[in-house]
């Protein structure tokens, strides 16, 4: 598979390493500044950049027939109308918060644990998501993926980062130096705490978890998900 890389920072180069080791070509490296590429020679392009540059480089690929794989977040206020060019191209789009096997059943995890506690009302939910200080978007992609779930099984109606009205999901966001990606979700009563934690310990999961998603849109039309590529939930 000719892969075209959007985004040769820390996440760009550990795909490269994990893309190549499953048999995988490298055609294009596209980094800040490099505006005039050809990206129709690649047969798919994976997206880690920055949320200014997500939108214009995943459209342009959209244009010029190639599937994308997208993992910048920050960037999702220009999600449906990247998803509406991609559609009136035939073409094919995954993005997700979070590309990791893990985080993929902890989403579910989460979900499930929302439904649970959903008629508890004696227990207040809160998020705290912890990375390392070159992140520039706060809250996480992640962490506002599993308040999403939280939101669609239970009566809250909104996340907010620190503080939050009773109905609100407060998300904390640390920024502690080298930490690659740590979220929590806890529902705390006067007697009692629930924690769930997911803990990455580098960032080869993210990486991988991209890789597969490129290998499985080849040839498919059409917006997908994590879930769909790897069949669960
Ligand atoms: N969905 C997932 O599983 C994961 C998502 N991420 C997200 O991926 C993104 C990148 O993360 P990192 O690699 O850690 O960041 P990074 O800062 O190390 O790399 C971003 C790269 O994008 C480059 N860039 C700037 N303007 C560009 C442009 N116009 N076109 C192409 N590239 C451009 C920068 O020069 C830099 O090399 C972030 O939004 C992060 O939140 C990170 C890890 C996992
Ligand atoms: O910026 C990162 O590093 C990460 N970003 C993603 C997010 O915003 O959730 C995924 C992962 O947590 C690492």
């Amino acid at each position: 598979m000719k892969i075209a890389l959007l985004g040769y920072g820390k996440m760009g180069k550990m795909i490269e390493q994990i893309a190549l080791s499953r048999g995988h070509e490298i055609v294009l490296k596209v980094d800040a500044n490099d505006n005039d590429y050809e990206i129709a020679k690649a047969d798919v392009a994976i997206d880690f950049s920055v949320p200014a540059s997500a939108y214009n480089n995943i459209t342009n690929c959209f244009e010029n027939n190639v599937p994308v794989i997208s993992g910048t977040t920050g960037w999702l206020d220009k999600y449906e109308d990247a998803v509406e060019i991609c559609n009136k191209n035939n073409g094919a789009f995954i993005y997700a918060s979070n590309f990791s096997l893990g985080v993929n059943v902890f989403f579910q995890l989460n979900e499930y644990l929302a439904r649970l506690m959903k008629n508890l009302a004696q227990y207040q939910v809160s998020m705290e998501e912890i990375h390392h200080t070159q992140k520039l978007d706060a809250p996480s992609g992640t962490a506002i993926t599993l308040a999403e779930g939280i939101i669609n099984n239970t009566s809250r109606s909104a996340w907010k980062l620190d503080a939050a009205d009773e109905n609100e999901i407060p998300i904390t966001a640390k920024r502690i130096e080298n930490v690659p990606g740590t979220h929590t979700v806890t529902y705390k009563s006067d007697v009692d705490t629930i924690d769930i934690i997911h803990t990455a310990h580098n960032r080869e999961g993210f990486a991988l978890g991209a890789v597969i998603a490129a290998e499985w849109i080849i040839g498919k039309q059409g917006i997908f998900n994590m879930k769909d590529v790897l069949n669960i939930g």
